[in-house]
């Protein structure tokens, strides 16, 4: 994959098909870190420096240091996020950030505390959202935008690869301009994204196999390259796990995979069904959300251009 325009493919790493992620720098010289690239959210946040020592989430990762970096520029607004499982809090600052051999000035936020849960689990650092500027909090300009302003990209586009296969490296790729054809096949069915500002289609349907089961008369979809699971309303995916015949343990959703017919013991190995059970409220709900395992069957172009995300079938 060649360079294009001064952009280079950001490699990411999969953690157990349910963390995708790679790597930035921030400050002068450049302090690295690994983000999540989060087309549900729009602001980008690390560890800092000054979280407290009994942060423990915070303390055993990446932290970054404005008095080590010479294009530091203090800014101190507050900041907070709450995620559906977790929150952080913080205050801004602005820095050079180099996303995809791109640097940008960009405020972002020093995580001063993350919650213990889920953040202890995490094996980056933060995170780099790449939604729409009016889903950022404090009104900050996105990177994505930021970068954009720059015309250097060769299209305002923005692409998404998750590998499914954990031996396969890189786990994932981001390309930001364009797509690589190293990881899909055939042409892009293109969906019009809702209202300008988010990143969700209008799902004409959810079914299991020729039969239409759910959102017949269509439902909101957010194409969330932050989240690691398809969730859709608690009625809707118990039915349509039920119907596959998965059993909910306190994990998630179990079927039994075909037994190991080459062992010479049966094990029964039991799969993890990478649905979820998740009722978002309205009036932003009722959603069903297609994270990482649906990127990975289908690679993603984000276009902001014409708001429209594509798919094509990854390889
Ligand atoms: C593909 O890689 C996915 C990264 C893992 C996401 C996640 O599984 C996670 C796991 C372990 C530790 C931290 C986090 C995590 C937590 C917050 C932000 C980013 C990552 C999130 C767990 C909580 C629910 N969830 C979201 O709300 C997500 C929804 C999304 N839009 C984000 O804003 C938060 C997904």
């Amino acid at each position: 994959t060649d360079d294009k325009n001064g952009t280079v493919p950001t490699p990411l790493t999969n953690y157990l098909d349910t963390q995708y992620f790679g790597e930035i720098s921030i400050g002068s010289p450049p302090q690295l870190f690994n983000v999540v690239f989060d087309t549900g959210s729009a602001n980008l946040w690390v560890p800092s420096q000054s979280c407290s020592p009994f942060s423990t989430a915070c303390f055993t990762h990446n932290r970054y240091d404005a008095s080590q970096s010479r294009t530091y520029v203090e800014n101190g607004t507050g900041f907070s996020i709450q995620y559906a499982a977790g929150n952080v809090r913080g205050f801004l600052s602005e820095d050079v950030v180099v996303v995809g051999g791109i640097p940008v000035v960009q405020v972002f936020a020093e995580a001063a505390s993350l919650s213990a849960m889920p953040f202890i689990f995490a094996k980056f650092d933060g995170v780099l959202g790449m939604g729409y500027p009016n889903v950022a909090i404090d009104g900050i300009t996105p990177v994505f935008d930021g970068i954009m302003s720059q015309h250097v990209l060769t299209e305002e586009v923005f692409s998404i690869y998750y590998s499914r296969d954990p031996k396969h490296s890189p786990g994932g790729e981001l390309v930001l301009g364009g797509t690589d054809p190293d990881y899909y096949s055939g042409n892009f069915n293109y969906m019009d994204t809702k209202e300008t500002g988010k990143w969700e289609v209008n799902m004409k349907g959810v079914s299991v196999g020729m039969e239409m089961m759910f959102c017949a008369e269509g439902c909101t979809a957010v194409i969330d390259s932050g989240s690691s699971y398809i969730t859709g309303p608690a009625s809707s995916v118990s039915a349509l796990m039920k119907n596959i015949g998965a059993q909910l343990d306190e994990s998630g959703y179990k079927v039994n995979c075909n037994t190991v017919k080459t062992l010479p013991s049966i094990e029964v190995d039991v799969c993890t069904v990478t649905f979820r059970a998740l009722d978002v409220p309205p009036p932003t709900g009722p959603m069903w959300i297609l994270g990482a395992n649906f990127i990975a069957r289908y690679y993603t172009e984000f276009d902001r251009r014409n708001n429209r995300i594509g798919f094509a079938t990854a390889v």
